[in-house]
């Protein structure tokens, strides 16, 4: 047995249940004889396993696996490779061979725990259809893209479990992309691994071929040409392929144009930002789900302050939770700004008027003379409206003070100026782009 499920194995007779559900069963180890590598989801969980439990755990590691070198960083284990091929030296592969159809998904990412708004409707609307119809031409390839911490691979994974509920039989394979770059660099350079053959085969027979973050393709000219021919193979027999990136795959250089022409063939849905309601929802849905008690007023806190990203609204979420267990205390919305008062404060700092002002100008192509100045042509009063909307969503200056900022405008203007943007959200898709690109700038 590894050293590190025993290690946890001991810390959960140690440590409250609560604990070690939130600080120690997220992370993920991988070692080999002179060390282990832990790696947390986030910044949140790293900080605090730092400070709390890091210690104990050199302790329990030297002790089960003779060496006490352990370090600590935010990321992820490769995610399971399908059929990769046997161990080499180093660090032990993360999934033996052969393909292992049903522990390839994790089955924690469904529909029913994915919450819906406006920004990811169409995306999740796709990625149905895909699993009640998989291969079909309007939907296949699938391409979902957007910012890191979306839901990209949550609905991903949705699609592949929702598939297998409809067909239990049905052949799922999951691949990050850097698991097919390297189980395609072994399959050419150790022969031991059964070589091309081997490597093709897997993919012979499934239902549907799941790969993640496919930007990482870019640049690797041979892994390319391979996964272009794999996707023919795929696409002329009908299977279904799903497929992430972090931004449109026509703007990633380095991705072939061949290879970016047939990602277009089928539907390629973007997934922005959550809007604050969307952001709101999801941290009570996540909170129910775990099981801690989080009233309205808090969930609205969180997603008023946390605008971009899904993932640091859960790092925010585990952090209370621990520390309302921990401290015994519930969690009120007193208790949260006492709480998360750095993390607040930083993600606020790093937004001002002055900010907000010169990205939009920037992202106009616009004078900054001209944004704040009176002239109202529509090229110069759009942008002046998305900055004035902008800076009520993402600020905590009150109407008259970002009139004031404005040139000294008044704060109808400024109300105005939020109503029209936020009327033109449903209606103007290239606006709403706009809006969903600055806000993603805004707060990276
Ligand atoms: N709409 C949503 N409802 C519920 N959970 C969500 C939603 N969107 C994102 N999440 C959660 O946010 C976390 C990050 O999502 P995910 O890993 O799918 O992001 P991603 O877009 O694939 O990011 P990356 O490009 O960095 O891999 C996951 O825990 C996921 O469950």
């Amino acid at each position: 047995m590894d050293a590190w499920p025993r290690c946890l194995e001991r810390l959960e007779s140690e440590y409250p249940a609560e604990d070690v559900h939130t600080w120690l069963r997220p992370l993920q180890a991988r070692s080999d004889e002179h060390r282990t590598v832990l790696y947390a989801p986030n910044a949140f969980v790293r900080d605090e396993v730092e400070s709390r439990y890091l210690a104990r755990i050199r302790e329990l590691l030297s002790h089960y696996s003779g060496h006490g070198d352990v370090a600590l960083e935010v990321g992820s284990l490769p995610r399971p490779a399908a059929a990769k091929p046997a161990a080499t030296a180093g660090l032990p592969p993360t999934v033996p061979a052969p393909v292992d159809f049903t522990g390839n998904l994790d089955n924690h990412y469904t529909f029913d725990n994915f919450v819906e708004g406006r920004s990811n409707q169409l995306g999740r609307a796709a990625a149905w259809q895909a699993a009640l119809k998989p291969g079909d031409r309007t939907h296949n390839p699938l391409l979902l893209y957007g910012g890191t911490g979306l839901g990209k691979t949550h609905l991903m994974f949705a699609a592949g479990n929702e598939m297998r509920r409809n067909n239990p039989a049905a052949r799922v394979l999951y691949m990050r992309s850097d698991d097919f770059m390297s189980a395609f660099t072994k399959a050419l350079y150790d022969r031991t691994s059964g070589g091309m053959p081997a490597f093709k085969r897997q993919f012979q027979g499934i239902d549907a071929l799941l790969i993640d973050d496919i930007q990482f393709f870019a640049g690797k000219d041979r892994t390319q040409e391979e996964f272009f021919h794999t996707f023919n193979t795929l696409f002329d027999g009908k299977q279904q392929i799903i497929l992430t990136c972090d931004r449109y795959p026509r703007e990633v250089d380095g991705l072939e144009p061949r290879l970016k022409s047939r990602l277009s063939w089928g539907l390629s849905v973007a997934i922005d930002p959550p809007d604050f309601e969307t952001r709101a929802q999801i941290v009570l849905s996540k909170a129910r789900e775990r099981g801690t008690v989080v009233p309205d007023e808090v969930a609205f806190l969180l997603a008023k302050k946390m605008h971009s990203n899904v993932r640091d609204l859960e790092g925010a979420l585990n952090t209370l939770a621990a520390r309302a267990n921990f401290t015994g205390r519930s969690i009120t919305t007193e208790f949260a700004q006492e709480t998360l008062r750095d993390l607040l404060r930083a993600q606020q700092a790093a937004i001002s008027i002055p900010n907000i002002q010169k990205t939009v100008a920037d992202y106009y192509g616009l004078q900054m003379k001209d944004l704040l100045g009176k002239k109202r042509t529509r090229s110069l009063a759009r942008p002046r409206q998305m900055a004035m909307a902008l800076a009520k969503e993402l600020t905590e200056h009150s109407l008259p003070e970002i009139g004031d900022a404005f040139g000294g405008r008044d704060h109808t203007t400024v109300l105005h100026a939020c109503r029209q943007i936020r009327t033109l959200q449903q209606s103007d898709g290239k606006l709403r782009e706009d809006w969903d690109k600055l806000i993603r700038k805004l707060s990276e």
